[in-house]
């Protein structure tokens, strides 16, 4: 186990911002904390990093077995990057690098050779070979943030953490540097946290995603469980797009206290009509995207149903706004409340073969 921290609570003021959260995390993990803004997610990685300390009497962190509770952040050899983590704006690449290694003490300090070996090195590692001379505003946003993981990395952390790296940067930047970080820790392998409020990415690029939620973590597991398994109606509402169904009378089988979930890759669209479909009308259609994407109204209660589609399908079908379809849930996702008022994942095919049936 590369992380242990157990049983973290941090308050500021009156404001639980971490209560008694317990995070494992293997060696070479790519590890994603995502969650709705005030959650706790910077919390958390500042307290793994050193930057704030849990309450007193609360709670272990170890790093590869060994206590680093009472180290200060300069002993603990995280390495780190920022959405703001501004360079020095008068050093160069090469300095902003090797800066971390120029301030050891002088017993500790690699020669001079050795630190521009490292550098070139590091320089090549982030895809920066050559732009070493320049300075930070003569760089692109995504190649400064390179340049921050290549001076974490300088000093030979032992974890990585990464806070919302790529947030600051515009879409398609951070689409490119969230393929090149994933590629780029299947070449290192060190075991990484970063923290994202960005489903998609942590869904995308993470081995592991820790869901976090008013100071606890909701869920954890591998990308495809938390999507497709989710513990709790916030897990499901929170990683991705979901319809949530009426219970009770509107769908059969079901009680009022029932919470219903439909995603909407799983909506079919089928003809007016069609044995086994709901009625319902379709009120947009976008297909600006990879996929196509529509809304629709159900007849029967007026309830809005996004559906999520092939392009081939979308333009094969031929739809238009206005038009009547029938549509068809494929799988339903049901919580139902347990007699400890917890909410418990029911997985309810025949409940979306009866409520198909109108
Ligand atoms: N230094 C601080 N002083 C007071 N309250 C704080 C401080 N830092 C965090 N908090 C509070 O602790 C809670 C958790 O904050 P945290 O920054 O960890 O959340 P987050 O999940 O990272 O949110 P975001 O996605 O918005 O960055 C919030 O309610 C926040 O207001």
């Amino acid at each position: 186990m590369s992380i242990l921290a157990t049983n973290i609570s941090k308050h500021f003021g009156p404001t639980a911002a971490l209560d008694d959260v317990t995070l494992e995390v293997e060696s070479g993990q790519l590890v994603a904390l995502v969650g709705p803004s005030g959650s706790g997610k910077t919390t958390l990685l500042r307290i793994l990093a050193g930057l704030e300390t849990p309450d007193p009497g609360s709670g272990e962190i170890r790093f590869h077995g060994e206590n680093v509770s009472g180290l200060p952040v300069q002993k603990r050899q995280v390495g780190m990057v920022f959405q703001h983590y501004a360079l020095f704006r008068h050093l160069s690449v090469e300095q902003n690098i090797a800066f971390g290694l120029t301030v050891k003490k002088r017993v500790e300090r690699p020669t001079r050779t050795a630190i521009r070996a490292k550098v070139d090195e590091l320089l090549h590692l982030v895809q920066l070979d050559g732009l070493g001379k320049r300075l930070p505003s003569q760089l692109s946003g995504g190649q400064r943030q390179r340049v921050a993981l290549a001076r974490a990395l300088a000093i030979e952390p032992r974890i990585l953490l990464l806070d919302e790296p790529f947030g600051a940067l515009d879409a398609k930047v951070r689409k490119d540097l969230r393929r090149w970080l994933r590629h780029f820790h299947e070449s290192i392998k060190l075991t990484t946290v970063f923290v994202t409020h960005d489903q998609e990415e942590a869904l995308e690029l993470a081995d592991e995603v820790v869901v976090m939620n008013r100071a606890r973590i909701a869920q954890v597991g591998p990308p495809q469980a938390v999507f497709d398994r989710p513990e709790s109606p916030f897990v499901i509402e929170f990683m991705g797009n979901v319809n949530r169904l009426e219970a009770g009378m509107a769908a059969n089988g079901s009680r009022p206290h029932d919470q219903l979930y439909v995603r909407p890759h799983d909506v079919e669209i089928r003809p007016q009509g069609e044995h086994g479909t709901l009625p319902a009308r379709v009120l947009h259609i976008f297909s600006a995207g990879s996929a196509g994407r529509l809304t629709l109204e159900r007849l029967t209660n007026r309830e809005l149903i996004e559906a999520e589609i092939s392009r081939a399908e979308l333009d094969e079908l031929q739809l238009s706004a206005g038009q009547e379809v029938g549509i068809r849930f494929r799988h339903i996702r049901l919580f139902a409340k347990t007699a400890e008022g917890r909410q418990e994942l029911v997985e309810n095919d025949e409940l979306a073969h009866s409520l198909n049936q109108g």
